[in-house]
């Protein structure tokens, strides 16, 4: 039977006993893919829906398995199925400590990969440190030596080890500039079709309605719109998917990647948000194509939004850090955002750049 299959922007249709990987090579959609055998799981992915064979899955391990990772080189699909590229925190690979050196590294990996020099990873060994190190030498694709960035906490997790001991490495971050750096990627294509269907907007607006209800209630998504008024957020997150789906410009906010530059969140925290925005969608009945396409526009964005810690935001070419505190003398009286005491004109204060919350000497000690 014919599946779709969903990646990014891309809609591939496989024919009967064809792999994903295969479907996208015809298809022209790039990935990478090496061995195409099941063993150097360079095609593997994350599953968002749809069910995945047990044989896409095999040689994976019970952490990779649980992430619903498979390889698109052994996969032929039972059903449609929306999957999407990992990022470099799912990559892990098992490897063997070969020696240690004041703060080199060398292992040797459990997979061949094709990795380079000046690659960075994490590295893990079971405790929560997990030290950042980059590639200074290899030999073929098994043998890598790391050097960890040598901080006092990365001597002692060096300890640990002895030669022999399983570690595992998370990575490759190839990316030498911050994401917060670069370019944001073009805006995806409009799709007029699917706003007339969804009554030109209308229904876009009441599953919007009863999604930001279903967020204000979620323990996990709540925290972030604290001091957002809903109608308002509403209004401007209808008019910015009406600008992806017809291009007309009547979106006047900013855009994701600044607008979202404080908020940490995590891969899982924007799975968890597209699991309430599509049931939401199944209650307003929307088609399984309607789905798909709305889900695109939100998940284009998903690396201007994903972080582990703020970034700072970018007005012209310039970046401007506002997760921080200047120091100001008071030229009117004022309450401290703390403690809620007064506050004397003439007295110095800190304040947060972002929030423009004011601390009085009492609460900045
Ligand atoms: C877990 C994930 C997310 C969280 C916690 C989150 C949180 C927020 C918060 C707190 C605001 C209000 C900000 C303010 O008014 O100061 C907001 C606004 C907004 N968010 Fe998100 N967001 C998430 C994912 C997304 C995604 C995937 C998109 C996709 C495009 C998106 C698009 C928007 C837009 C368009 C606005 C309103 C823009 C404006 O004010 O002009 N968000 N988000």
């Amino acid at each position: 039977m014919i599946k779709r299959i969903y990646f990014e922007t891309h809609v591939v249709e496989t024919k009967p006993d064809e792999t994903v990987l295969d479907a996208f090579i015809r298809s022209g959609v790039s990935i990478p893919f090496s061995c195409r055998g099941g063993s150097c799981q360079t095609c593997a992915v994350r599953c968002l829906e749809g069910n995945i064979p047990a044989q896409a899955q095999l040689g994976l391990s019970d952490y990779q398995k649980e992430k619903k990772y498979l390889l698109t080189c052994k996969c032929i699909p039972t059903s449609d199925m929306t999957i999407a590229p990992l990022s470099p925190d799912d990559v892990i690979t098992d490897a063997y400590v070969v020696s240690i050196n004041a703060n080199q590294l060398t292992i040797e990996l459990g997979r061949s990969r094709t990795l380079a020099i000046g690659d960075t990873f994490k590295c893990i060994n079971g405790s929560q440190a997990e030290p950042e190190a980059k590639v200074i030498a290899k030999e073929g694709d098994w043998i890598l030596t790391l050097e960890l960035y040598n901080t006092e906490n990365d001597a002692i997790w060096l300890q640990g080890l002895t030669p022999e001991a399983l570690i595992q490495i998370r990575g490759p971050y190839p990316q030498q500039t911050p994401v917060w750096m670069t370019d944001e990627a073009p805006d995806p294509e409009p799709n007029l079709a699917i706003w007339h269907q969804l009554e030109d907007g209308k229904k876009v607006r009441e599953t919007l309605i009863d999604f930001y209800d279903r967020v204000y209630a979620d323990e996990r998504l709540a925290p972030f719109f604290a001091n957002v008024t809903k109608s308002r957020l509403i209004e401007k997150q209808y008019s910015f998917l009406m600008y992806l789906f017809t291009r007309q410009h009547v979106h006047f906010g900013l855009r994701p990647r600044n607008l979202h530059h404080w908020m940490v969140i995590s891969d899982d925290l924007m799975d968890h948000r597209r699991q309430i925005l599509d049931d939401t969608f199944k209650t307003h009945g929307l088609t399984d194509e309607q789905r798909h396409i709305w889900h695109q526009y939100e998940e284009h964005f998903r690396t201007d939004i994903v972080k582990d810690k703020a970034w700072p935001i970018k007005i012209g070419d310039e970046f401007v850090d506002l997760e921080t505190f200047d120091k100001e003398v008071l030229d009117c009286a004022t309450v401290c955002d703390h403690c809620g005491e007064a506050v004397d004109v003439g007295v110095e204060v800190i304040y947060h750049r972002r929030t423009g919350k004011i601390s009085c000497p009492n609460c900045s000690k």
